[in-house]
């Protein structure tokens, strides 16, 4: 047999900087494992460079490496170690193709109004590197999100800030009360393979056919709409309340993974707050291409195109609507960054943890922190938050030191769900009805719609609802704990999950298993009943859900969801263990280029690599190989007992340091692990990491405390980036020595 492969993922922003110095520690510690080691860059700017090669001169070329790996997981011998990447807005994406045109690559601008066939091509293109069009390449199977025995101690050793609730806070979740996808929602379980289409009527009766979607016998497809009247009416009736009730106003949408469909919610969050701007300026702001959808940003990035008085007179008004209007929700109170600024600051699923933690406040415009409304607009699964935030006012904030555990298995193989809903997803172009047909041409559902309506349509295969049966029945053996789907039967298409359930729990071995099923909202009373109790339970959730929760919970128990374990058997047999279930900490950056220190915690790596290597042996990797994950995961179990995760500032350990620490507790337990040769391999390690400690720690640090030019963001210098990674010569020379 071959020796295995394990794929390493370069991707973007704190994890990668993090890669330069974590990867060369675990090619020296794994060498004798016959493991080979690949870096595969499936970062924005590499997608970038590969979607556009065709155009580049051939030094500059880069081969399309995410299609690769998405072949590799429909393979048993994949081993990738995915780590979190940009999910980019488009004004991410622009402000990357500026960089890479800036260091020589000639790219086309994004073109975003094309003005002939050539342009259209170029914006299409562009696109594909939109969005979450990472993720559902890779992950070809079902998601187990939990945390590790040791991480779970050590929040409870050293607990994380929680701020205190108030019982008085304002602070309240708002959704819509009607036409949201939640009510509009229809599906059927197709009972053969069948190519299902989806047709627009006009009011006159003329009809246009937007897609055809075969579906699989057994697969449950579903369709929902949302009325933007109502929407916008919603938003008048929330940013009013905010107003009376003297709170901040807060908006949390997914306008990043959920890339068609939620920055509508922006849009008409912006029109809306904005109104008075859009009355008295509505000509202007069309005239220079101003897209709500890509924030209150893309204005202030246009206004040039206007003379200086009239775009005086537009900052005069944005400045009046700020007293008029309720306070935002700030991103940077500093710098006068609200939560409409762009799509990609105020990301749901991280966001809305985040003001809990901050115990259910927001920073407003001066830099204060105050209750806020978090609005939500779709029920769907915004009445799970409204839930918990209900029950923190009432209860108090958790304790880290006394709460359970919720750990999550996510229907997610196989483009499940709304997150496979971006080729699906249509706006009417008239007052009409969205039609959608099945393979015989008669009609399944109907939706009458008005003008800008959102139409999304979305389902999940037979083959991944029952893997996703099985994982849960699995995870509850495994661990004793009781699971739960959050599934809704008021909900279409959670009705037809639910015959499904029914119709495969059977067919396991349930002794000792319990399991319920309930609605999001009874589902979180019944977890968070046990949360306070200090028990753990396993929450079974469709795709949207899994994201929200594998947050939600890690941040509440152990400060970041950094730390969690998230692997991905996957349908082929390989598998994907993807670092922690966060994001790619923009902000870690900032302060990395401006001071030095990166405070990127890579426990999340560390615990997949330990995953990573137990496939490897199954793989074909010697029996090493299982030594070394058995003494990774105890160094990582000595580096959370001693405490040794980065810190916030500088002169603090920070990531590098980390890894410093990591390397030590691997070489102790090496040294000591009952295989001869890795003893005596490892033994001088051990000792040389040791007696240099105090050497190696001050040549990081001496690295700390100015800039790190690393000439770029999404594309940095990779020389320079290695240097600034790898400052201790004496460390360096220890690690090169074992490679
Ligand atoms: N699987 C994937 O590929 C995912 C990708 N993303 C993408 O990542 C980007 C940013 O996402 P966003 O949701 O804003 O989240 P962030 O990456 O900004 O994380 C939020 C906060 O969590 C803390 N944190 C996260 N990771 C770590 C870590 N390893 N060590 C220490 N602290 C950590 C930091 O808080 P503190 O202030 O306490 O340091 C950080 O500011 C977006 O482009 C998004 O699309 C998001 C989620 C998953
Ligand atoms: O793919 C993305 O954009 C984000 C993924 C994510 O947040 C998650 O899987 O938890
Ligand atoms: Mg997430």
């Amino acid at each position: 047999m071959a020796n295995p492969t394990i794929v390493w993922t370069k991707i973007d922003e704190a994890p990668y900087l993090a890669t330069f110095s974590l990867l060369p520690i675990m090619e020296a510690f794994t060498k004798d494992a016959n493991i080979n080691w690949e870096l595969r860059d499936i970062s924005l700017a590499g997608r970038v460079i590969a979607e556009f090669s065709d155009m580049l001169p051939e030094n500059l070329r880069q081969f399309d490496e995410l299609a690769y790996l998405g072949e590799l997981v429909k393979k048993p011998e994949a081993n990738v170690i995915k780590l979190p990447n940009i999910s980019a807005s488009v004004p991410q994406l622009v402000a990357t193709i500026k960089e890479l045109q800036s260091q020589g690559y000639p790219l086309p601008d994004f073109p975003e109004e094309p003005q002939n066939a050539e342009e259209e091509k170029i914006k299409l293109k562009y696109l594909k590197c939109v969005g979450s069009n990472v993720n559902p390449v890779l992950r070809e199977g079902n998601s187990d999100r939990r945390l590790a025995e040791p991480v779970k101690n050590y929040a409870k050793m050293h607990p994380h800030s929680m701020k205190p609730v108030s019982p008085d806070s304002k602070s309240y979740v708002a959704h819509m009360e009607k036409r949201d996808f939640y009510e509009t929602e229809q599906s059927f379980t197709s009972d053969k393979d069948q190519t299902v289409k989806i047709v627009f009527e006009d009011n006159a009766g003329n009809k246009k056919e937007l897609k055809e979607v075969p579906v699989e016998a057994g697969e449950v497809f579903s369709a929902a709409t949302l009325n933007v009247d109502e929407l916008s009416k919603f938003f008048e009736k929330v940013i009013n309340e905010a107003k009376e009730k003297d709170i901040l106003f807060s908006l949390h949408v997914k306008g990043t993974m959920m890339k068609v469909s939620d920055p509508t919610f922006f849009d008409y969050a912006i029109r809306v707050y904005y109104k008075k701007l859009f009355d008295k300026f509505g000509k202007e702001l069309e005239e220079i291409g101003f897209n709500p959808r890509n924030g209150l940003a893309d204005l202030y990035s246009k206004l040039d195109k206007l003379p200086e008085e009239k775009k005086k007179a537009i900052l005069d008004t944005i400045d009046e609507i700020y007293k008029e209007q309720p306070r935002q929700y700030m991103v940077d109170s500093d710098n006068g960054i609200t939560n409409l600024h762009r799509p990609n600051d105020v990301i749901i699923d991280a966001s809305i943890p985040a003001t809990i933690k901050n115990g259910l406040k927001g920073w407003g415009p001066d830099g204060e922190v105050e209750d806020l409304v978090i609005t939500v607009p779709d029920r769907t699964y915004a009445r799970m938050y409204k839930e918990i935030v209900a029950d923190i006012v009432k209860n108090g904030q958790f304790d880290p030191t006394k709460i359970g555990t919720v750990q999550n298995v996510g229907l997610m193989a196989k483009k499940a769900e709304e997150y496979g809903s971006h080729d699906k997803t249509f706006f009417a172009p008239t007052d009409g009805k969205f039609l959608v047909l099945d393979g015989e041409g008669k009609t399944l559902f109907t939706f009458e719609v008005g003008k800008g309506d959102v139409f999304r349509a979305y389902s999940a295969k037979d083959i991944a609802i029952k893997d996703w049966i099985r994982l849960a029945v699995e995870r509850a053996k495994d661990s004793g704990l009781p699971i739960v789907f959050w599934l809704d039967s008021n909900r279409a298409h959670d009705a037809q999950l639910i015959r499904k359930v029914l119709k495969y729990m059977p067919e396991y071995d349930l002794e000792g298993v319990e399991y319920h099923i309930m609605a999001p909202e009874k589902a979180m009373r019944f977890t968070l009943r046990r949360f306070r109790n200090g028990e753990g339970t396993i929450s079974v959730t469709g795709n949207v859900l899994r994201d929200y929760l594998t947050d939600l919970f890690p941040i509440i128990e152990v400060g970041t969801s950094a730390r969690t374990l998230s692997i991905v058997p996957l349908l082929a047999g390989g598998g994907l263990y993807e670092t922690g279930a966060g994001g790619s900490a923009p902000k870690h950056v900032e302060q990395f280029i401006k001071e030095g220190h990166l405070r990127w915690d890579s426990l999340g790596e560390f615990l997949a690599t330990v995953e990573s290597l137990k496939l490897a042996r199954k793989q074909g990797a010697n029996e090493k190989s299982e030594i070394i994950a058995d003494a990774l995961n105890r160094a990582v179990g000595k580096y959370l007992e001693n405490d040794k995760t980065p810190k916030r500032k500088v002169g603090q350990l920070d990531n590098r340091g980390s890894h410093f620490y990591l390397a030590k507790y691997w070489a102790e337990e090496l040294a000591n692990c009952g295989d001869s040769e890795l003893e005596a391999k490892f033994k001088p390690i051990a000792k040389e990491l040791n007696a240099n400690e105090e050497k190696i720690l001050a040549e990081i640090a001496a690295a700390e405390g100015k800039p790190a030019d690393i000439e770029g963001y999404f594309h940095p210098n990779e020389e320079k980036v290695a240097k600034y990674m790898r400052p201790s010569e004496t460390f360096n020379k220890i690690i090169d020595a074992l490679r």
